[in-house]
């Protein structure tokens, strides 16, 4: 039995709904099957339907009707919640032994950065439920054209990392939006980045003063060398794909397949 899941993460309207479909869509194109599993209290309506859905444990607008709370700590409640009522994950998750569930989870990146909220699910899938887990991290491209918003989006992704431990793949969604060939010549120097050479691009778009915060940021990214990015284009199928082999291959997917009955083998061998 082998269980795969994807946390897809990242901030506020970077795709990750629309990536989690992309996924599906090709799965079924291939042949394999995956589930959505909604994380997100406050989602709209989904093209494909949510195989497990918070929403039916807690809703966010009847917790901020209810409790008078906010969108965020209304957010915050409905995911403590969810850590009061772990069983009820368990009982829905159940089932789906040899499934590849994709986590879509909320763009409020306080959660995975501040608050132990998805740690601590993480934990419970990884130690009870007995997941291969990776996350996938979803940074806009056009955000990031400029270096500095390239420093503040791989500080957020490293944070994340550090913060559930888990395999972790870097994206870059909405590969399509960058149009003009200056924007995709700069792109490109971000989905492989060298840290010292994005400095000195640092450097000359920021006052003196903050050039050691510069140097000590390209350090850390550099010392961490684990930011790379992987473009996607949710619309084309092959950035998918190449995507989902990265996932694959650091869940083990494969491995995890019980081996098919060799039928013609068996047939061969019977004549
Ligand atoms: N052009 C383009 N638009 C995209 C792509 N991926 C997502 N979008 C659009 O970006 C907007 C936000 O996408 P979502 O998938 O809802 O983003 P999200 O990260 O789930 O947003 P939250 O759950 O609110 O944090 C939608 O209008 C999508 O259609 C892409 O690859 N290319
Ligand atoms: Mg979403």
């Amino acid at each position: 039995m082998s269980r795969v899941g994807v946390l897809v993460l990242g901030p506020a309207g970077a795709g990750k709904s629309t990536f989690c479909n992309s996924i599906i869509s090709h799965m079924q194109t291939i042949g394999r099957r995956a589930h959505i599993v909604n994380l997100d209290p406050a989602a709209e309506p989904n093209k494909y339907e949510f195989t497990i859905d918070i929403r039916d444990l807690i809703s966010l607008d009847e917790v901020m009707e209810e409790l008078d709370l906010g969108p965020n700590g209304g957010l915050v409640y409905c995911f403590e919640y969810l850590l009061q009522n772990l069983d009820w994950l368990d009982e829905e998750i159940g089932d789906y032994n040899d499934e590849y569930l994709i986590f879509d989870c909320p763009g409020q990146i306080e959660l995975y950065t501040h608050i132990p909220v998805l740690p601590t699910i993480v934990k419970h899938l990884q130690q009870q439920l007995n997941f291969n887990l990776c996350a996938a991290y979803l940074l806009e491209s056009s955000f990031i054209v400029d270096t500095s918003k390239f420093f503040s989006g791989s500080l957020c992704a490293m944070s994340a990392m550090i913060l559930l431990e888990l395999p972790h793949i870097n994206i870059l969604s909405k590969l399509d939006l960058v149009k003009d060939e200056y924007n995709k010549k700069k792109l490109k120097r971000f989905l492989n980045p060298d840290p010292m050479l994005l400095l000195d691009q640092a450097n000359k778009d920021t006052n003196v003063r903050f050039h050691d915060l510069n140097k000590a940021i390209a350090n850390l990214v550099d010392d961490f060398g684990m930011v790379q990015f992987l473009p996607l284009e949710a619309n084309d199928p092959e950035s998918v794909s190449t995507i989902i082999s990265y996932i694959d291959d650091v869940t083990q997917w494969a491995e995890g397949q019980e081996p098919k009955e060799p039928k013609d083998e068996i047939e061969f061998d019977e004549l």
